[in-house]
């Protein structure tokens, strides 16, 4: 077993900031000690990394991507090796995806397709969460074996009808079943009925173009749907995870159920924080890059978001990675926005972006770290193997140059995209080495990883429950 030193770096976790160096042991983190304590590992190194001038952070944990997704027609351009070969260039060592049940079939051909699809293929640890699409009396049973598989949490949908939605019955009861079991409900909360009816009187209207998509995705259906849900879950007794918040009136929904004393917790994404609905209004159809579900908001959204971070009404930031390529797969809805696959790419992009609002004020470095590894591993029950640096957990550790910057580019990224959402975009900040359980898989601009070295994590229940 290799055993490795990390010297000289500032090491920060969620709780505190400490010039210590990091003794690797194998896979896990054997120690973290003062410099001077440090002195006598040296020489039984196998090899010193060193971080002076660093910060040395836990890996990310991205507990929102979408690799290889069905969807509109289509498949999310990332495969499992392409997207997190990609995460690890941007320091997330972690990620956890949607497997998806079938309409007509069971969680467990979902979760079967999924392993498929992801099993010896991963460069970083992985591990699922299960979209319901077809709640019935068979899969809510299923959800108790799964549940004891690893898979603990379960996303549900209030939009895409005949797609992925289930109605408020389906909802509850799965919400009863999470009561029971241990689960974490996930919920897309967005009116989607409503919205299909504005979607229809749209077309009809002639609004064909990417912008409407943002105007029939009102922020009040937003903030309805996340409402009803907050209240179905507080009828079934079940913790409640409401995915990508975009809307200042649904944080609105979340904060009044928190401070009510509710198990509700909110996530967002970089794409809410760093970009608005202009970018569906580009020339052309070039807004189409900019299509995901809950949509962009107006530049106003942006101050609550970032405000709700840091009171915690918001929890969470994850990617949402789903990414389609411009040329062929956004250009499926050309002429009927609806038409066009939902999702935008940045599973490589997250840390850096994060850094930014470090460097602009807007975070501590502690909440940064909170946000992006710590809390969500907590949350989808992986902490403290994931998201922290202790003795004991997985050598997850990623030496980040707080002062370097670059530009964020289709150019240079490594995502299987053609357009990168912040092009152009420069952030101070980049991701200089990563390991993974103790193995250095990217290094001073060099990739080491290999595809199979990921390996699939049975993740315990969340761990915010009381
Ligand atoms: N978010 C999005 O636009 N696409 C992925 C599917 C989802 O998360 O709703
Ligand atoms: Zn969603
Ligand atoms: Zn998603």
């Amino acid at each position: 077993m290799s055993r490795k030193i990390i010297r000289g770096g500032l090491v920060i976790t969620a709780t505190e900031e400490l010039r210590a160096d990091v003794l690797v042991d194998g896979e896990r983190v054997a120690a973290v000690a003062a410099p001077e304590i440090a002195e006598q590992w040296v020489s039984t190194a196998d090899a010193v990394l060193d971080a002076d001038g660093h910060y040395v952070i836990p890996g990310g944990v991205d507990v929102h991507t979408h690799m290889q997704m069905p969807f509109g027609g289509t498949h999310s351009s990332d495969t499992f090796e392409t997207g997190t070969r990609a995460a690890a260039w941007g320091g997330t060592t972690t990620i956890v995806d949607f497997a998806i049940q079938p309409v007509g079939g069971s969680p467990r051909e979902g979760l079967d397709a999924w392993h498929a699809k992801a099993d010896g293929r991963c460069a970083i640890d992985y591990a699922f969460h299960m979209i319901l699409s077809d709640v019935g009396d068979e899969a809510l049973k299923e959800m108790d074996t799964l549940v004891a598989e690893g898979i603990t949490s379960f996303k549900l949908f209030m939009a895409y009808p005949g797609v992925f939605y289930s109605d408020d019955g389906q909802i509850l009861r799965a919400m009863q079943q999470a009561a029971d079991n241990g689960a974490l409900v996930m919920m897309h909360a967005e009116n989607g009925i409503a919205i299909d009816v504005l979607v229809r009187q749209a077309l009809a209207a002639g609004r064909t173009d990417p912008r409407h998509h943002a105007q029939v995705r009102h922020p009040l259906l937003e903030a309805e749907a996340t409402h009803r849900a907050i209240q179905l879950s507080r009828v079934a007794g079940a913790p409640l995870y409401v995915v990508h918040v975009s809307a200042t009136e649904a944080v609105a929904e979340i904060a009044r159920a928190r401070d009510g004393g509710l198990s509700v917790f909110g996530e967002t994404c970089p794409q809410y924080l760093f970009l608005t609905a202009d970018e569906l209004a580009r020339p052309g159809f070039e807004g189409a890059k900019y299509v995901c579900s809950t949509p962009l908001r107006p530049a106003d959204h942006q101050q609550n978001l970032w405000r709700a971070l840091r009171t915690d009404d918001l929890s969470v930031v994850s990617t949402d990675h789903c990414p389609f390529c411009f040329t062929d797969q956004k250009e499926l809805g050309r002429g009927d926005f609806s038409r066009i696959p939902n999702g935008i790419p940045g599973v490589e992009n997250r840390i850096d972006l994060l850094h930014q609002a470090v460097v602009e004020g807007r975070i501590s470095r502690r909440r940064w770290v909170e946000l992006a590894c710590t809390t969500p591993a907590r949350m989808f029950g992986l902490h403290p193997r994931k998201g922290t640096i202790a003795p004991g957990s997985d050598a997850d550790i990623v030496i980040y140059d707080p002062r370097a910057e670059h530009v964020l580019s289709a150019e240079t990224h490594y995502m299987n995209v053609d357009y990168n959402a912040y092009e152009g975009r420069r952030v101070t900040g980049a991701v200089r080495t990563v390991l993974s359980r103790g193995d250095v898989i990217v290094d001073a601009g060099t990739y080491q990883g290999r595809a199979g070295h990921g390996a699939f994590l049975r993740r315990d229940t969340c761990q915010y429950l009381v």
